[in-house]
């Protein structure tokens, strides 16, 4: 290896570190500056450049300048400042670098590219984009359902980098065993198709045989040519993504974000309203916005939570409710999906059916105490919704979950204005606190970040088998006990910045359940050793 090998090798490079010494035994003398600067050094000169970036989109250009050139640096920085980083590595400004990859593109990250039309390339994409590296967790995304903009084709690939990002920022996954996927299957987006830039494939989406064929062709190789793999599916469409999730969670570790994922935080966030209100769970009347991917996953997981807690199938069915494009949804509809066909409801228990396309008018029939949005529909959540959704109780839980920003269902200070501070709020993307009537409201943020990096390192410490159910649920449970929720304002969630306990705790409990159901394959047997023994720092 000459000198520019190493210096260009994000995984090797230690930039103006590298010591004397080193810099002899490497061949490095006279090709660095000959001051040699600490870990502490380059990332304080570093955030202050970073923080003379005027926009959140050049900030994250710069930091991916880090990223590219020295993931130590990167991943320091980012510990070190992980709420203040998360919104610009990751989502909302996430958004913005895919909607313009292909205009903004220097650099793969190495990231794979796996071509719909090639599927004899699927292995060789593989072992190029892994290199000598051994893979421990792939983020695959086809980016049809990007956040809640939509499909992006190849210029998703950014997404499955910055959920990484978060995996070794938040829970220490070491970022040398990662790799980002993209699976281009062509997009439906005009825009993309007819600009000269887009770097995908140009033609309309592949649906049917051909894709299921390549989706499992890609699973199949990967499980050979990775082991110990954990594979982690996002933002794959409403027609797509629960199949996908269903065709391999009982085969192989793996892991739908947006169904499971936001499923989790979800009801995180659930409990931590009813720990404040001191009601119970199965009391509660739940109302789904938007009944695509992550919202039935949420509503399923919430439906299961409610049988655990001793409610039988049916009592519980009836306290859901399930909102999507069109109106309330009613099983005579014939464009019903698999998930949410059981929440669907009869017709005839409704004098006012023909009224019930409209989110107003079901509050107030169906009187929900929990209202969650997934429908990437802005501003949906009026004041006239949230003043219903207090005639139903006295502390509603309402959280707008659609990202990014410009989605979002309503704002938090909106909530907590329209509620008069009685709404228990969450919401998908970092929200500021809000100030009201002499109370600070400290927001959580519902969204898969804060446990998904820590449910991957319990996965992968563990070596589990398979990811139930019941690991899921002892992740949700894991959250609570970690903010003071005796406080007027307490957020329902953990704010972002202890993302490094909570993904502690998570790692911690879903690995015990793992071992609990006898799923674990590590040599190891205490799950808490595993955890923190799995765990990478950035450091030289
Ligand atoms: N906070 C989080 O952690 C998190 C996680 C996953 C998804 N999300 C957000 O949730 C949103 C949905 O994501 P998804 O992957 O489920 O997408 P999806 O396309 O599967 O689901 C969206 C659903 O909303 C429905 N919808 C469209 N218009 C509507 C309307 N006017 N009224 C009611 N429903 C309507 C669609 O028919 C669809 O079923 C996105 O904005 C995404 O960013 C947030
Ligand atoms: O990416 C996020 O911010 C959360 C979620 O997975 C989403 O699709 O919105
Ligand atoms: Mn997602």
């Amino acid at each position: 290896m000459n000198a520019h090998d190493i210096l260009n090798n994000p995984f090797l490079n230690k930039g103006t570190a590298f010591t004397l010494e080193e810099r002899k035994e490497l061949g490095l003398v006279g090709v660095l500056p000959p001051y040699v600067q600490t870990l502490e050094e380059q990332a304080a000169q570093t955030y202050a450049h970073f923080s003379k970036k005027a926009t959140n989109l050049e900030k994250r250009l710069f930091l991916m300048e880090i990223f590219n050139t020295n993931r130590t640096l990167f991943y320091y920085l980012f510990s070190q400042h992980i709420a203040e980083f998360n919104p610009i590595v990751y989502d909302p400004t996430v958004a913005t670098t895919i909607e313009n990859y292909s205009d903004l593109f220097v650099d793969t990250q190495y990231a794979g590219y796996l071509d719909i039309n090639n599927p004899e390339n699927i292995e060789a994409t593989l072992k190029n984009a892994a290199g000598d590296r051994n893979i421990r967790l792939i983020v695959v995304t086809d980016a049809e359902a990007i956040l809640g903009i939509g499909d992006w084709g190849t210029n998703g690939v950014d997404i499955s980098v910055g959920k990484l990002m978060v995996y070794t920022g938040a829970a220490g996954i070491d970022p040398a065993t990662v790799l980002p996927l993209v699976i281009d299957a062509g997009t439906n987006r005009k825009e993309l198709l007819e600009n000269p830039n887009y770097l995908g494939n140009r033609h309309e989406r592949v649906r049917g045989d051909r894709y299921y064929d390549f989706i499992d062709q890609f699973v199949q190789t990967a499980e050979r040519l990775f082991p110990k793999l954990y594979l982690h599916w996002e933002d794959f469409g409403r027609l797509n993504a629960a199949n996908i999730l269903n065709k391999y969670k009982d085969k192989i570790p793996t892991f739908n974000d947006d169904i499971q994922g936001t499923g989790i935080v979800t009801l995180g966030g659930i409990y931590g309203s009813l720990d404040i209100s001191g009601e119970k769970l199965t009391d509660q009347i739940y109302l789904c916005f938007g009944g695509g991917t992550a919202g039935a996953g949420i509503a399923s997981r919430v439906l299961s939570e409610m049988i655990t807690e001793g409610l039988s199938e049916e009592e519980a069915y009836k306290r859901f409710f399930m909102v999507d494009k069109q109106g309330l949804l009613f099983d005579d509809m014939d464009d019903l999906t698999p998930e949410q066909r059981p929440f669907a409801k009869k017709r005839s228990d409704f004098a006012n059916a023909d009224k019930l396309t409209d989110l107003l008018e079901v509050v107030k029939t169906v009187k929900p105490t929990i209202l969650v949005g997934t429908s990437t529909k802005p501003n949906t959540f009026t004041k006239e919704v949230v003043e219903a959704m207090c005639q139903n109780t006295e502390r509603p839980i309402i959280f707008p979950l659609s990202n990014p920003t410009e989605l979002a269902e309503a704002s938090a200070k909106d909530l907590i204005e329209w509620s008069d501070g009685k709404a228990f709020v969450a919401t998908g993307i970092p929200s500021d606190n809000v100030d009201y009537k002499g109370v600070s409201y400290q927001i959580g943020q519902a969204n898969n970040a804060l446990i998904y990096p820590g449910l991957g390192l319990g996965m992968l410490a563990s070596e589990a088998k398979l990811l139930t159910d019941e690991m899921i649920g002892a992740a949700a449970h894991s959250l609570s006990g970690i903010v003071d929720s005796g406080k007027p304002g307490a957020p329902v969630l953990p704010p972002f910045a202890y993302v490094a306990e909570v993904s502690s705790k998570v790692a911690e409990a879903v690995a015990k359940k793992a071992q609990e159901q006898g799923l674990a394959q590590s040599q190891e047997t205490d799950m808490k050793k595993a955890v923190s023994e799995l765990k990478w720092y950035p450091k030289y």
